[in-house]
């Protein structure tokens, strides 16, 4: 369902488990900063509204969206981590470029949801101009942060669940 038709930070509060117990990565991309710190402020304060506790939230910043996979893989290495959420904006420029990039952080996230054991989430906008990023980081059709936050913990849950 395109986010036009379904806003991003509208979910059902109660089919959310309590985050209380859990730790999470955030890697957030530097290119198109008051887009991403608005996408990072919404996801922080969505794990903070639902029960996680400041000092199990670990924040870490890469250049841009294409960097995002390598700050991820550094967060599930190095730390304890349950989930690591990627937090990027990705805009249409005059060139190719924009595919490459698009395609190159979904390949490198997905692989990690492959090689790793935790899940990781694309919270990465990608979008056709700065309105359609704008809209999605806290405007008309919510923020894409939110979303990822509910994401990892709903996924966190699963997985804590399967292993019982
Ligand atoms: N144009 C955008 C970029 N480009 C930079 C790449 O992500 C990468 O940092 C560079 O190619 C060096 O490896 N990044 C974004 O996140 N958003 C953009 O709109
Ligand atoms: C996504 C990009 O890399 C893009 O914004 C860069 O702009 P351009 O294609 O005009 O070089």
């Amino acid at each position: 369902m395109a986010t036009s038709l379904q806003n991003l930070s509208i979910y059902d509060e109660q089919s959310v488990p309590s985050a209380s117990k859990m730790k999470f990565g955030i890697v957030v991309s530097e290119w198109n900063r008051p887009i991403t710190d608005a996408l990072y402020q919404g996801a922080k304060n969505t794990l903070l509204k639902h029960g996680a506790i400041e000092e199990n939230i670990i924040t870490i910043g890469v250049p841009g969206s294409f960097e995002l996979t390598a700050g991820a893989r550094l967060l599930a290495k190095k730390t304890d981590v349950d989930a690591v959420i990627c937090l990027g904006c990705v805009i249409q420029g005059d060139t190719p470029h924009f595919d490459y990039v698009c395609q190159g952080v979904t390949q490198g996230i997905t692989q990690l949801n492959v090689k790793f054991k935790i899940p990781f989430i694309f919270g990465v906008l990608t979008t056709d101009n700065q309105e359609q990023a704008e809209e999605r980081a806290g405007g008309k059709h919510g923020n894409k942060g939110d979303e990822a936050a509910i994401t990892a913990i709903k996924m966190v849950d699963l997985s804590c669940r399967l292993k019982k």
